[in-house]
């Protein structure tokens, strides 16, 4: 005690206080350390209050120490990865929005079946081929002809739909080629072919080859081709097809829609006309089919077009009067180019059969044909009928139809057409 009081009586005089130290100044000073020591131990224990565990479970489930940094570090750690998701949003905002990395097209592996010209107008003649000549070739079995075999080739070929004149002269020329030790099926072919080559080739000779090929020397002189013929027969869709070839090899082409009777034909030209590419002119309110021509022609010049096309309504060629109006239709023409029409040609439906040869002189003697498209030679056993046609006629064939593509509208090949019809290799 006498230690502390001199502790005290030090204390007092450092610190310069005139006072005496005595037990009673000790009892004081260690009531104020008292008092301070339990304020110090009142406020710790008010900062973290210790939970009151009251079960086993409690306690074995309060969390130790190790847990408290692993969570603290998770609770770190959580947050350091919100922060920098944060600053990433924050910075593709602030950042110029990024176009997005185009996806690389699919490469859709698509099975695009080409399928040839030639295969093409062999599976369009098939009917012809195996129907008609098929059937007469195989009547030539080697052994030469009786008469009664000769009379069913006369028969087959009269119904063979290549014309009267010709199957007499075919007639005849068999009667001695089928005496030759022999002749068969395959011998009767080649001779066919021959024969037919010889009185179909020379007119073939005089197709314009402008409606094939767009030759670039002729660039801007417009070249006029009106198609014409009855109800049906392929003239606008061959039209289509036409257009669509010419455009395909740089030719400008104006179409005129010279139909002023049927509307869906019209529509029906305007479509084909978008997809090849060509202007088409239609009629204004109440004009007639010869104002459309005019008016597609003068277009055509005036733009400086390579072609101008003209599809005309369809009629029976035995109505005068529509006839009598595609004249006028092409006589119109000549007050703009009197050379015009370059090319008048005649769509013939080939399930016509014999009949397609009446039409074909009805329209040549009133228009003067220059060639013939033979449609629809897919769908009729009668492609034979092109043969007495262009004999009879001395009209050539510019092209043939067998499908409603583009591509089934091809150049008529005189060797072409017979070898699919004959079935030649
Ligand atoms: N199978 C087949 N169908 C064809 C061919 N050519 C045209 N057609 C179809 O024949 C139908 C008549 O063809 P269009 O072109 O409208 O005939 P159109 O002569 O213009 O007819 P109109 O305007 O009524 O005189 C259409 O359904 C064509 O798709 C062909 O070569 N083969």
């Amino acid at each position: 005690m006498n230690d502390l009081i001199k502790l005290l009586q030090n204390l007092y005089d450092q610190t310069g206080q005139n006072l005496t130290a005595d037990i009673n100044h000790v009892y004081g000073a260690g009531g104020g350390l008292s008092l301070l020591l339990v304020l110090v131990l009142f406020l710790l224990f008010r900062k973290s209050p210790t939970k009151k565990l009251e079960t086993p479970e409690q306690i074995k489930d309060q969390p130790t120490f190790k847990d408290e940094v692993e969570q603290v570090s998770a609770e770190i750690e959580a947050k350091q990865s919100a922060d920098e998701v944060e600053k990433d949003a924050l910075a593709k905002e602030e950042s110029p929005k990024e176009e997005p990395t185009p996806v690389a097209e699919e490469k859709v592996e698509e099975k695009v079946v080409e399928i040839s010209w030639r295969d093409r107008l062999r599976k369009g003649l098939s009917r012809s081929s195996s129907e008609v000549w098929g059937k007469i070739g195989a009547i030539f079995t080697g052994k030469g002809l009786d008469d009664d075999t000769l009379e069913e080739v006369e028969e087959l070929l009269y119904g063979a739909d290549i014309g009267p004149t010709i199957a007499v002269e075919l007639i005849e020329g068999l009667e001695e080629e089928a005496k030759k030790d022999g002749f068969g099926e395959k011998e009767f072919k080649k001779y066919l072919k021959t024969f037919l080559d010889s009185k179909m080739n020379g007119v073939q000779a005089t197709v314009d080859s402008d409606l094939y090929k767009f030759n670039e020397a002729n660039r801007g002189k417009t070249k006029v081709i009106m198609v014409v013929g009855v109800n049906g027969a392929g003239k606008t869709t061959t039209i289509g097809k036409l257009a669509t070839k010419l455009t395909a090899q740089g030719a400008k082409v104006v179409v005129g829609a010279c139909d002023t009777f049927r509307a869906a034909a019209v529509d029906q030209l305007e479509v084909w006309c978008q997809r090849a590419g060509a202007q088409m002119i239609r009629a204004k309110e109440g004009a007639n089919p010869s104002g459309v021509g005019y008016d597609a022609l003068q277009t055509a010049i005036n733009e400086g077009a390579d072609y101008c096309i003209l599809d005309t309504a369809g009629r029976l060629h035995t109505k005068g009067n529509l006839m009598e109006e595609l004249k006028k239709s092409r006589d119109v023409l000549k007050k703009l180019d009197d050379s015009a029409p370059h090319q008048t040609l005649l769509v013939i439906d080939a399930i016509t059969g014999q009949n397609a040869l009446r039409q074909a002189e009805e329209f040549n003697n009133t228009l003067g044909l220059s060639g013939l498209i033979f449609t629809k030679c897919d769908g009729s056993s009668k492609a034979g009928s092109a043969i007495g046609i262009v004999d009879k006629l001395k009209v050539p064939i510019a092209y043939i139809g067998v499908g409603e593509q583009v591509e089934d509208l091809n150049i008529f090949n005189l060797s072409e057409y017979l070898d699919a019809l004959l079935d030649l290799e």
